[in-house]
């Protein structure tokens, strides 16, 4: 039977007229576990974790998984059984790493806005490091660590000022971004860490955006965090590691970033080419270790021939496929058992009162009501971004592990979503 798979998804593939994700054909989950259904391929996670563990190879570095990308539990686990850390940004984030089995050691905590109940849940915990995105957190934070009678491990998050040529809503390195502190206050912000009593300074952090898929802002950004270690080490203040965020891009549409071993072998020639071989380097990666991992099966409801458009009804929506409304972004739209035969235009759209309800515009398909269809890329920013707008329940999620399937989020219900709620009389 002929295999074929789909560019830049290695593990979901064609085999005659099927698809199929690692072993197991998507027309039978979605016939067992219902649509709309998430499905996430384990090995597709692996070997992009791989291919930074390549690109790190021989190096002390930490892999710190940016949970927001994708936070369901099995998810999670995966990642913690291979032995990396995690990015999180709330407490929540941090109560679900910890049910994961992750070493609270090797999490670190980013986020303009961590209350102190945050902060002391994380110190109680002992996680690795607060990346800290203003001098008005570092004070709190360090009299929430002195009232707890600890010193808490701090980066600063700094803004190194280079455009990282993405969407404005996921660019978070440029002045005027609401993250980190700017690049020319960075010294004067670290002085005032290292004199604070309930902190201890351990490295230095930024993040210039996300769904990157040039190399250059990324090599612009590390000269730029470089400097800033030379000139923090020269006021006396040591740096143990240096953590360059996340933000490597994936191909949503012929979209061709670089691959996260060969960016790595470059960046580190500039580490060592400054004498900085020897810190402990960090990385935030979410959406490249995910992304393309998942496919959300869907089901066609109706065709719906417009005055000016054709319309493909699906099951799935923006409650839980929110990147196009929300950014315009594409994702590849593929019938899970093709027709031959005649193909029509049309926009694909949820169930949602809201004309942004749309998941793919002008995409020509040969569907009839009924057929299954996947959207890819949709392992990242999907279901960590679920909502359930039109008291629509979320979807179930599996992770299929070869020909094993495991149900890793059960669908939710209307009575799972009220269950939180009171009547008043
Ligand atoms: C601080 C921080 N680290 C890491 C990430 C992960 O980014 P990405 O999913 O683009 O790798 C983000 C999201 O952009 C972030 O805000
Ligand atoms: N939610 C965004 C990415 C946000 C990155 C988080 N800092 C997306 O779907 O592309």
């Amino acid at each position: 039977m002929t295999s074929t798979t789909l560019p830049g998804h290695p593990h979901i593939a064609y085999r005659g007229d099927a698809l199929y994700i690692e072993q197991r054909p998507l027309a039978e989950l979605a016939a067992q576990h219902g649509t709309p259904l998430f499905v996430y391929s384990k090995a597709s996670m692996l070997s992009a974790l791989g291919a930074y563990q390549r690109g790190f190879a021989g190096r002390k570095a930490q892999i710190c998984y940016a949970m927001k990308a994708n936070s369901t539990l099995g998810v999670l686990q995966v990642f913690a059984q291979a032995g990396c850390g995690f990015d999180i940004v709330s407490g929540g984030e941090l109560e679900r790493v910890l049910a994961a089995g992750a070493e609270p050691g090797k999490v670190i905590f980013s986020g303009v806005g961590k209350t102190r109940a945050e902060m002391r849940r994380a110190l109680e915990v002992g996680i690795g490091c607060f990346n800290v995105e203003s001098e008005g957190e570092l004070e709190v934070l360090s009299e929430v660590a002195q009232a707890t009678g600890r010193r808490a491990p701090v980066s600063i998050r700094v803004n190194p000022n280079v455009d990282p040529k993405t969407h404005p809503y996921i660019s978070t390195g440029l002045k005027g971004s609401k993250f980190g502190v700017a690049h020319e206050d960075a010294l004067r912000i670290y002085q005032r860490a290292a004199a604070l009593p309930g902190l201890a300074v351990v490295g230095i952090d930024c993040h210039i955006g996300s769904q990157i898929t040039e190399e250059t802002p990324y090599l612009d950004a590390m000269d730029r965090m470089l400097d800033l270690v030379t000139t923090i080490e020269a006021a006396g203040i040591a740096l143990h590691h240096i953590d360059f965020g996340g933000g490597l891009g994936i191909d949503y549409r012929g979209d061709t970033p670089p691959e996260a071993d060969v960016l790595w072998h470059k960046l580190l020639a500039k580490i060592d080419a400054r004498g900085y071989g020897d810190r402990l380097l960090m990385i935030e990666p979410g959406r490249s270790l995910v992304g393309n991992a998942g496919v959300c099966v869907t089901e066609v409801l109706y065709l719906k021939p417009g005055e000016q458009k054709s319309f493909c009804v699906i099951d799935a929506a923006m409650n839980e496929l929110p990147r196009p409304a929300m950014y315009q972004a594409f994702h590849r739209i593929e019938p899970v058992s093709p027709r031959h035969g005649q193909t029509t235009v049309y926009d694909v759209v949820g169930p949602i009162c809201e004309s942004g309800d749309w998941i793919g515009r002008d995409r020509e398909l040969g569907v009839a009501p009924g057929d299954l269809l996947a959207v890819f890329s949709a392992g990242a920013y999907c279901m960590s971004m679920a909502s359930n707008y039109n008291t629509r329940g979320r979807p179930a999620e599996l992770l299929v592990d070869g020909d094993q399937a495991h149900l890793i989020r059960e669908r939710e219900s209307t009575a799972d979503q009220t269950r939180l709620e009171r009547l008043v009389g």
